[in-house]
């Protein structure tokens, strides 16, 4: 028997309400009046009405993060913003379920998954941020230059870049959140939070939060719309002094246009296509699930997906006949279901962007193993989906799909999968199975991506750098990489004369 996750009273209280933007402390309708529907990807039913922003919202945002940038916030210690974070965490871990609720219900994911995974991992990234405030230091340095040492002394201060854009997207909006306002708050910036469209819940959610937390009015301003009604005039806002971006390359590209005007710094996490290697000496009891989960995760909806999986000829037709069994033995359903495993994609536009590769997959001969379309003809569910025999030049192995769809290719020399594996665009992440720890650590030194897991796959901690290399992105999120584009460095000198 299936069980279902009652919907918590505060939750559906957020549900009953207009969705609204949060826009210097105010809890605040859109200048136009205009709202839009947030679906619920299981059955295509509304959740809610979200207020509906455009550029006017935009620079009323921007102005109260301006202003907050002059406030209260400007002077508190470093002590004191960092326990501001640590309450954050503290009141998001109190309404864990609320927060997993509201997620599953307007992402389709499970809500098992949200309230074991992603709202822990939103917790755990307040809480390392909320230790950096009073670690940001300069350094003293010394000078040869124009003068003699001991002439000037000179040194560094890590100073906020100002006014954040932060613009994110759909498949972890609340992580996506803790990802981009965790450090752009410990630096010392305000911010202007753009929730993708099809999810703005938890967003929502988090606004009451911030209040309960003591974040004064107008560091954090959110509001609520679609990409060329909020995104692009907040990347094109002379007032924002950065850009954080997640979501895909194409619109990674036009906001580095668009960023232009006023040359704002602009970071991005952005699409992926990663490689997964499974070697013939590779433990396979943990290969096999440990690749089923780096594509079945979050229905495949997650930028690290290791959507390319190469295997070696030796193990190919049991690693193929492993994957496929776990495939066909994933709960497929709601993701209010406890145990759901396999949600609906986000949208009917993602639906049908996914059955569009199944069907070009099928076109150009890969062969579907498990799976292959949709499942059901109520909500947005695909089958978990194993093609086999794939091959470079093929849509399906060159193009990021973003859902429960696995590539497999045949390898045999390790030179050969190295070249296949980084014969991509993207470079966000990889993945190497084998006991052979030294060839493990030569491989993942070849492999183009910024993180690479060994034995393991999308380990991901707040500590730990994470981006892209070619077009997955600009700069690095998490650990003390991130302040690189979330503060400025001041250099300072002065003369010390002797007398
Ligand atoms: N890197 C990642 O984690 C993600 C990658 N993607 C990829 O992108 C594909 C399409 O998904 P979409 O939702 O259409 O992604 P998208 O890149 O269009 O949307 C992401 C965010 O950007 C905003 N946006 C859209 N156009 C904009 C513009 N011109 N200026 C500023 N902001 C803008 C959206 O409103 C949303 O908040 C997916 O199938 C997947 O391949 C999607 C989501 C996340
Ligand atoms: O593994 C996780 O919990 C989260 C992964 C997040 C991404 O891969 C993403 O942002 O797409």
């Amino acid at each position: 028997m299936t069980v279902s996750i009652d919907i918590p009273a505060d939750a559906a209280r957020l549900l009953a309400a207009p969705v609204n933007h949060l826009i210097d402390g105010a809890d605040v309708a859109s200048a136009s009046g205009a709202t839009f529907p947030t679906l619920d990807p299981s059955n295509g039913e509304v959740l809610a009405q979200v207020s509906t922003g455009t550029a006017e919202d935009v620079d009323l945002a921007v102005a109260a993060a301006r202003r907050a940038l002059r406030g209260p916030w400007k002077d508190m210690t470093p002590g004191e913003r960092g326990k501001i974070l640590w309450k954050i965490a503290d009141l998001i871990e109190e309404r864990t379920d609320e927060f997993a609720v509201l997620e599953s219900l307007d992402t389709g994911k499970s809500v098992t998954i949200a309230r074991a995974v992603d709202v822990p991992l939103v917790v755990e990234w307040f809480r390392y941020f909320a230790g950096w405030p009073s670690k940001l230091e300069g350094a003293t340095i010394p000078v040869t230059a124009p003068a003699g040492p001991g002439k000037y002394h000179a040194y560094t201060r890590r100073e906020p870049v100002g006014v954040v854009g932060a613009i994110i997207a759909w498949n972890f909006p609340l992580l996506l959140v803790s990802w981009k306002l965790a450090p752009a708050l410990a630096a010392g910036n305000t911010v202007v939070l753009k929730p993708a469209e099809q999810t703005p819940l938890t967003a929502s959610l988090f606004g009451q939060v911030l209040r309960d937390a003591g974040v004064p009015d107008g560091v954090v301003n959110i509001v609520h719309g679609d990409g060329p009604g909020v995104g692009a005039p907040l990347v094109a806002h002379p007032d924002v002094d950065k850009i954080s971006f997640t979501g895909s390359t194409e619109v990674g590209k036009e906001i580095v246009r668009a960023a232009a005007g006023n040359l704002k710094k602009v970071t991005l996490e952005l699409g992926g296509k990663s490689p997964n290697i499974i070697f013939a000496d590779a433990d396979l009891a943990e290969a096999i699930p440990g690749a089923a989960n780096a594509i079945f995760f979050n229905q495949g909806e997650a930028c690290t997906a290791g959507s390319r999986l190469f295997v070696h000829t030796d193990v190919y037709d049991e690693v193929v006949a492993g994957l496929a069994e776990i495939a066909r033995g994933l709960k497929v359903g709601r993701g209010m279901d406890v145990d759901t495993v396999i949600g609906p994609v986000v949208s009917d536009q993602q639906l049908e962007r996914v059955l569009g590769y199944l069907q070009s997959g099928a076109d150009e001969g890969a062969r579907v193993v498990t799976g292959g379309g949709r499942h059901g003809d109520v909500g947005y569910f695909v089958e978990p989906t194993i093609l086999a025999d794939t091959r470079p030049g093929m849509r399906v192995v060159d193009e990021e799909i973003f859902g429960p769809v696995l590539t497999v290719q045949r390898f045999e020399s390790t030179e050969e999968v190295i070249e296949a594996a980084n014969a991509t665009a993207y470079g966000l992440a990889g993945g190497i199975w084998t006991k052979d720890l030294a060839r493990a650590h030569a491989v993942a030194a070849e492999l183009r991506a910024g993180s690479v897991w060994i034995n393991s796959y999308n380990v991901l901690d707040p500590a730990l750098p994470f981006g892209g290399y070619k077009q997955s992105g600009w700069g690095r999120e998490h650990g003390v990489a991130v302040f690189d584009s979330y503060t400025e460095t001041k250099t300072v000198v002065v003369p010390i004369p002797l007398h």
